[in-house]
């Protein structure tokens, strides 16, 4: 793997800001394609995901619509049926596309993002200009053809009206939560515990309780429902009972650099300051129980004043949390007939209510770009972020959008791969799921890749990587 030539850094290119979109804006990308992880390379993982995986996910979303089609019609009557056949064959027609290798083409829907999307993909078709070629689903940077994906199914549903608030990933993301009760039981039971017995806990049994937390929530991100395809991925066993044992997975693990960030922040801090951290979120389901379990202990251990959550505008990668699944799973736990569950739900909810707690969606999460290009695309959500102590950047797209999802060498430096993207403190909380790594010691790599050639993307392994001054 070569890591790309440092002159390709994005700082001083110019971008389209979704804060003014003007067609003819220099409209630029930081690296070239060819530095991406792409999915033309027969055999990679990004190339298995368009081959296998997304028509395997498309097809899930048009057997959901159909298997709703009693629910639209005695919803809408007529105009129900007719939206759900022509749903469907929106989503055909984008199975047929990527299928047959068609070239990607622009959106047409008027949404929030539409100019912004067709911008950033005119600027990949003048990439290609030169060779006359039209960016196609097999030949072009995996990040982005993925992102559009999930995007043109958005796209099939709200040219559906009136079904075009249905989102055809919400019964999975539903049936992932339910199938992880006892693991969820387990976790909640175990935090009404700590928060009992929290005062009385000593400097060496907070930090054990946080260590234990972000662990919890790290390996949460294995039940995400894309990297099955669509297939479920819940949380069967207990997880606190399997942490030691999976310990020796996490290849680069930051989490004393976090707790002396915290710990500071709460020695240091005046009486009526705040230590905000931003969760950026990733799957709902058990992953969301996770981070709202590690949510909780920081404010109940004062190592944090308030949490900021981000989610998804749009259903995304199958499993990302949107408002509605954020507020469901709230919901969910305060009604539940488990004691400790519907106290950790109606706590919850009276963080929410108390503004300790705030979710925040923005339309920079689902569009294709990387992180090293937020402040000029998106300067208010970058300012946003600024405001934070620490954020914590939940799960694999996440970390691939933080390092660009290129080839970069596996000993790169983190804060190099980020390229500029420092609004504050972070940290990368991802189970492996595609072929990019960096911050790795040397001969790290080559241990795992002789022994298990998939190492990179089953999610067996996971990272807990800080970037920030120590
Ligand atoms: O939910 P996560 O952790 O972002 O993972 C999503 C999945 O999507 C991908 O980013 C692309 O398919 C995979 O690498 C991963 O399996
Ligand atoms: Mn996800």
């Amino acid at each position: 793997m070569a890591a790309p030539p440092a002159s390709l850094s994005g700082r001083d290119e110019g971008f389209v800001s979704l804060s003014s979109p003007s067609p003819s804006a220099a409209l630029l990308l930081p690296a070239s394609a060819e530095s991406r992880a792409s999915s033309g390379t027969s055999g990679s993982f990004a190339y298995l995901t368009i081959k296998d995986r997304i028509p395997q996910i498309l097809t899930k979303a048009i057997d959901t619509l159909h298997r709703h089609k009693n629910e639209f019609f005695e919803k809408h009557g007529e105009k129900g049926t007719e939206a759900e056949k022509k749903a469907i064959s929106l989503l055909s027609k984008l199975r047929n596309e990527l299928q047959t290798d068609k070239p990607i083409i622009p959106f047409v829907e008027k949404f929030v993002d539409t100019d912004i999307w067709n911008q950033y993909l005119e600027y990949q078709q003048s990439l290609l200009n030169e060779n006359d070629g039209k960016p196609r689903w097999f030949y072009s940077p995996w990040l982005y053809v993925e992102c559009y994906m999930y995007r043109r199914i958005h796209e099939a549903i709200i040219q559906s009206p009136p079904i075009d608030d249905f989102d055809v990933f919400k019964e999975s993301k539903d049936q992932n939560f339910f199938e992880s009760r006892e693991s969820i039981i387990a976790l909640c039971t175990h935090l009404q515990e700590v928060v009992t017995a929290i005062e009385d806990l000593d400097e060496n049994q907070l930090k054990d309780e946080f260590f234990r937390l972000l662990q919890i929530s790290l390996w949460g991100n294995k039940c995400d429902l894309s990297l099955s395809g669509g297939d479920t991925s819940s949380q069967k066993t207990n997880i606190i009972n399997s942490l030691e044992e999976l310990k020796p997975l996490i290849l680069v693990n930051d989490m004393e650099h976090l707790w002396s960030l915290l710990t500071n922040c709460k020695k240091t801090r005046e009486k009526a300051s705040i230590t905000r951290v931003d969760i950026v979120l990733d799957n709902s389901g058990f992953e969301l129980v996770t981070d709202l379990v590690l949510a909780d202990f920081l404010l109940s251990s004062q190592l944090a004043t308030e949490i900021h959550f981000y989610g998804k505008t749009i259903p995304w990668f199958v499993s990302d949390t949107t408002i509605h699944d954020f507020n469901w799973l709230i919901e969910q736990m305060k009604e539940s007939d488990d004691k400790c569950m519907s106290k950790c739900g109606a706590a919850w909810e009276t963080y929410i209510n108390m503004g300790r707690w705030v979710y925040q969606d923005h339309i920079f999460w689902t569009l294709p770009h990387e992180f090293c290009v937020m402040s000029q695309v998106a300067p208010d959500l970058y300012a946003e972020l600024q405001k934070a102590h620490l954020i914590l950047f939940k799960g694999d797209l996440n970390y691939r959008k933080l390092t660009g999802d290129r080839k970069w060498e596996f000993t790169v430096p983190f804060h190099q791969a980020l390229n500029g993207f420092h609004p504050a403190p972070l940290c990368g909380i991802r189970t492996l799921k595609a072929e990019i790594q960096v911050g790795l010691r040397p001969g790290q790599a080559e241990q795992y890749m002789a022994s298990e050639p998939n190492w990179l993307t089953t999610g067996k392994y996971g990272v807990l990587q800080f970037d920030g001054p120590l």
